[in-house]
């Protein structure tokens, strides 16, 4: 857990996306402080789209995403749901080439998330695992003051899946937001320090986990949930699909995201 913040490093203002005329975001309103926030709801509530909407990977339908707290030569970092590793290429070769960009080290990079030995492997002979972690290694290299990480546990055996959290908590400090949409509500307990509950689009809570759980007469992330989500069972402990890939639902659409500043906002 990280010390507590002095403002958001990134906002979202009245934020609706739609799809075909369907809200899958209605009319969101949320800024990310510094530590580890954690996006939490039922499948199909939002939360890659809002994860795609902060990193500018996807446009808002309406509403403003602002980054006041946003610095640095690489301002934002984005582990997608589906990393697009390129083939042919060592782990070192394709964090180098990343690392180039921003000045960072790619060893150090690979030794952040447990990867120190797999630097001379090739891509595609990683497990889902490991390539999650690679990913999740991209995604913090020039230590961007925000961090989204779509499902970083996705599929992962329990070592590995705390590693993945962990790897992505410590990035945490007084000047960087870490976002994490998640399943896995167990190790948002032991990692986030604040947590935005999804339902069909709008934010059903939001809040310093501690918070939120004694409002809610809640004992874990898992009760608080299964309380505000009213549904009968909570997540299970793993994530994703459970068959060690690196997960689904590319829409093509992945690339290294935009920068969208729009100043300094007054949430
Ligand atoms: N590119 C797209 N085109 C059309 N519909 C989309 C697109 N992206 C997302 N949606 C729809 O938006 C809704 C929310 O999707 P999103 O992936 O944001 O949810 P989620 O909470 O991340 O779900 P999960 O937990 O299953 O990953 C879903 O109904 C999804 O089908």
């Amino acid at each position: 857990m990280s010390r507590m913040p002095d403002g958001p490093v990134a906002t979202l203002s009245g934020v609706t996306r739609t799809y075909g005329g369907v809200p899958v975001l209605e009319s969101v309103s949320i800024g990310f402080e510094p530590g580890v926030t954690a996006v939490v709801g039922p499948n199909g509530s939002g939360k890659s789209t809002l994860l795609r909407v902060l990193v500018g990977a996807t446009e808002p339908t309406a509403g403003e995403v602002t980054l006041p707290g946003a610095t640095g030569p690489k301002p934002l970092g984005y582990l997608p749901q589906r990393v697009p590793f390129r083939e042919g290429f060592t782990a070192r070769e394709t964090l180098a080439f990343y690392a180039r960009l921003v000045g960072d080290d790619p060893d150090a990079a690979l030794k952040r998330v447990g990867l120190g030995d797999a630097g001379d492997r090739r891509v595609e002979a990683l497990s889902g695992g490991m390539r999650r972690l690679l990913g999740i290694a991209q995604s913090v290299l020039g230590d961007p003051s925000l961090v989204a990480l779509d499902e970083p546990a996705s599929g992962l055996d329990p070592g590995m899946r705390e590693r993945a959290f962990r790897a992505a908590a410590e990035r945490a400090d007084a000047d960087t937001a870490v976002v994490v949409c998640s399943h896995a509500l167990d190790l948002v307990d032991e990692h986030a320090d604040r947590v935005v509950l999804l339902r069909r689009g709008e934010i059903a809570v939001a809040g310093p986990l501690d918070r939120l759980l004694d409002e809610h007469g809640a004992a874990d992330a898992r009760e608080l949930y299964r309380v505000v989500v009213g549904e009968t069972s909570a997540p299970a402990r793993d994530e994703g699909d459970g068959d060690g890939s690196d997960g689904s639902g590319s829409d093509g659409d992945e690339t290294e995201p935009a920068v969208h500043v729009t100043g300094v906002s007054d949430r």
